[in-house]
C-alpha cells in the first residue's frame, strides 16, 4: 500500500532522515516509535507531502507520489491527525463534522447550493453517522471549545473520516491523554479499522497503546531505522533495548 524507499531528509546542515525504507500492508496498523527526536514526526510529513524529502521516494499502491502535493495526497485516499487536534474551536461538534464532509464534498467537485441556507440534509444525515461511530453522538450541540482533550481528538479523528480516506496517519493519537480517554480511543480506532479495512501508520510514545494496536512497529533513533517487526520481536531487539534502558537510565 506504502512504500518509502531511501528517504533522505535534512534541515540545513540537521540530517533528520538518514536513508529510511518501509513498506506498510494493505489493511495493516504500522507504528513508529522511538526517542524525542528521533524523526518520527518529519517521517510523517514526507510521507503525508507536508515536508519535501531531499530524496528518496514514496509510493501509494505503486504510484509514484514522491512529488505530489500534501492536497492531492488526500484526494489519493491520505486522511491525517495531528499531536494538538485541528477542529474549529468556534463551531459545534455537528458543525465541525459538516464542515468536514462538505470539504470532501467539494474536493470531490460537488457544488453547493446557493439557494440553500445551511447545510444539505444528507450532509447533516453523514455527520450525525459520524458522531456515533466516533462515539460523539451525545456532544452534538457541544461547542468545540468545552470538550476535553479526548474529545478534541476523537472529534479531529471524525472530521479526517469525513475525507473516506484509505489511509489513517495519526501522529502521537493518545498524547496528553488521560488513561481512561486513551483507552476509549484506542477501542475507536480498532473499531472503524476493523469496520472499514484502514490502512494505519501511527507515531506513539505510549507501549501499550502501540502494543495494542499494532501488527508491526519500526523503532527509529537518531533518523534511521533500528529494528521493524512484530511487538514481541521489538522487545526482544537488543539494540532497541539498549535504547530504551538508555532512556530509562537517563531519566533515572
Ligand atoms: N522545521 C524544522 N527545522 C529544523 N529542525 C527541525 C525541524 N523539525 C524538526 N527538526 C529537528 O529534527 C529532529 C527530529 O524531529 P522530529 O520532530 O521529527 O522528531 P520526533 O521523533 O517526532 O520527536 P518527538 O517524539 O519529540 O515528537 C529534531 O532534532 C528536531 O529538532
Amino acid at each position: 500500500m506504502i512504500e518509502c524507499r531511501e528517504i533522505y531528509k535534512n534541515y540545513g546542515a540537521i540530517k533528520v532522515l538518514k536513508g529510511i525504507s518501509l513498506t506498510i500492508g494493505k489493511g495493516e496498523t504500522f507504528a513508529i516509535i522511538g526517542p524525542n527526536g528521533a524523526g518520527k514526526t518529519t517521517l510523517f510529513k514526507v510521507i503525508t507531502g507536508e515536508s519535501r524529502a531531499n530524496s528518496g521516494s514514496i509510493r501509494l499502491e505503486g504510484e509514484d507520489i514522491t512529488n505530489v502535493s500534501a492536497s492531492a495526497r488526500v484526494t489519493r485516499g491520505f486522511g491525517r491527525t495531528f499531536q494538538v487536534a485541528r477542529i474549529l474551536a468556534g463551531n459545534t461538534v455537528l458543525e465541525n463534522l459538516i464542515i468536514a464532509i462538505e470539504a470532501r464534498q467539494r474536493n470531490q467537485g460537488v457544488k453547493p447550493s446557493w439557494w440553500r441556507l445551511g447545510p444539505a440534509p444528507d450532509v447533516v444525515d453523514e455527520a450525525r453517522v459520524l458522531a456515533r461511530r466516533i462515539a460523539m453522538a451525545d456532544k452534538l450541540g457541544l461547542s468545540a471549545s468545552f470538550l476535553s482533550h479526548g474529545d478534541r481528538k476523537r472529534l479531529e479523528m471524525g472530521m479526517t473520516l469525513a475525507l473516506k480516506p484509505r489511509v489513517l496517519m495519526m501522529d502521537e493519537p493518545t498524547a496528553g491523554m488521560s488513561p481512561s480517554d486513551r483507552h476509549d480511543i484506542v477501542n475507536v480506532i480498532k473499531r472503524l479499522r476493523d469496520e472499514e479495512g484502514l490502512t494505519i501508520m501511527l507515531t506513539e510514545h505510549d507501549m501499550d497503546v502501540v502494543s495494542d494496536l499494532s501488527d508491526r512497529v519500526m523503532v527509529m533513533n537518531y533518523g534511521e531505522t533500528v529494528a521493524t517487526g512484530s511487538m514481541e520481536e521489538i522487545r526482544a531487539n537488543t539494540a532497541v533495548r539498549e535504547i530504551y534502558l538508555g532512556e530509562e537510565a537517563d531519566h533515572a
